[in-house]
């Protein structure tokens, strides 16, 4: 893999599945060392990879994100950053998964957010990893078996809640998004108001967007999802700098001109002062402005 492909389509799987004799399933492990090299770890220089199979048949990877001067809170871990990947892609489930080291307690928490979260396979390619006797014959293991009596959102949502893949619609409005302001703002900020109409925020009901634009005009979005502990939470900046991870082509984010956030107004759990910071540190001349929707 040279160029960074963070979204593999089913028949490319199929292929390189069938050229080395094995299942699409039995790919996800050989991918992981490839995704590891896609990671940007500056502070612990530990690569994490995680490589999923979406129900469409689609491949996609994570990998694990730092901000060097910033506190460790805003790093983005690989399975994060492989559950953003699958909302941007509107990818509606995930069953099964490989990653290079064990996944951390705040990850196992954030993946409850998945529709029958404890069914989800996984597979560990650390070959240090312990054998563990509940895996299945193919050595995937159920979340649910190394996360025992969850707390997910069963404990603080109704059951049929559309849950973090399900299609959310949150309504929000931004009443002066006026044409005859400058074209690349009005685009910029439609396409945070999008994002943040995606938003899956059940918990504090404050959804939040942020676009992205590039020195070459490229557009990047991603928005703001919860956790039911609260604390495994992914902001909306972050999930645009996985949009721009995947898509800009491993560029530095200097590359990263403007940003827009949206948010309520009146909301209890604001992003603007978090974003503003992580924005300003990695990217010191970026333009960087909120908006506020209902
Ligand atoms: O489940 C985990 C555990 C750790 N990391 C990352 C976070 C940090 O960047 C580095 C060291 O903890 O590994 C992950 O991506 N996933
Ligand atoms: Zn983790």
């Amino acid at each position: 893999m040279d160029k960074p492909s963070f979204v593999i389509s089913p028949e490319e799987a199929e292929s390189a599945a069938n050229q080395l004799g094995v299942s699409v399933l039995q790919l996800l492990p050989s991918l992981v060392n490839p995704a590891k090299s896609f990671a940007r770890p500056p502070i612990s220089k530990f690569h994490v990879g995680a490589v999923g199979l979406g129900s469409s048949g689609r491949i996609f990877l994570g990998v694990n994100v730092e901000f060097p001067g910033l506190p460790l809170h805003h790093s983005i871990h690989a399975e994060q950053f492989l559950v953003t990947n699958l909302t941007l892609n509107g990818e509606r489930h995930l069953r099964n998964f490989a990653v290079s080291a064990a996944p951390c307690g705040h990850c196992r928490q954030f993946l409850q957010e998945i529709r029958d979260a404890s069914e989800i396979r996984l597979v560990i390619t650390d070959p240090n990893a312990t054998a563990d006797p509940d895996a299945d014959s193919d050595g995937f293991l159920r979340l649910g078996s190394i996360l025992p009596h969850r707390f997910g959102p069963e404990d603080l949502l109704e059951k049929d809640f559309p849950l973090i893949l399900e299609h959310h619609d949150n309504n929000l409005t931004i009443s002066d998004l006026d044409p005859i302001s400058n074209g690349n703002t009005v685009e910029l900020k439609r396409t945070a108001l999008a994002a943040a109409n995606r938003s899956y925020a059940p918990y504090s009901l404050c959804p939040s967007g942020v676009a992205l634009v590039d020195c070459d005009g490229k557009v990047y979005r991603g928005w703001y999802m919860e956790s039911a502990a609260y604390n495994p939470s992914l902001g909306p900046l972050q999930a645009a700098l996985v949009d721009y991870i995947a898509n800009e082509g491993g560029g530095g984010y200097e590359r990263i001109v403007g940003a827009v956030l949206v948010e309520k107004e009146d909301a209890v759990v604001r992003q603007e002062h978090t974003a503003r910071l992580l924005i300003q540190m990695i990217s010191p001349k970026c333009d960087f402005s909120v908006y506020h929707c209902h």
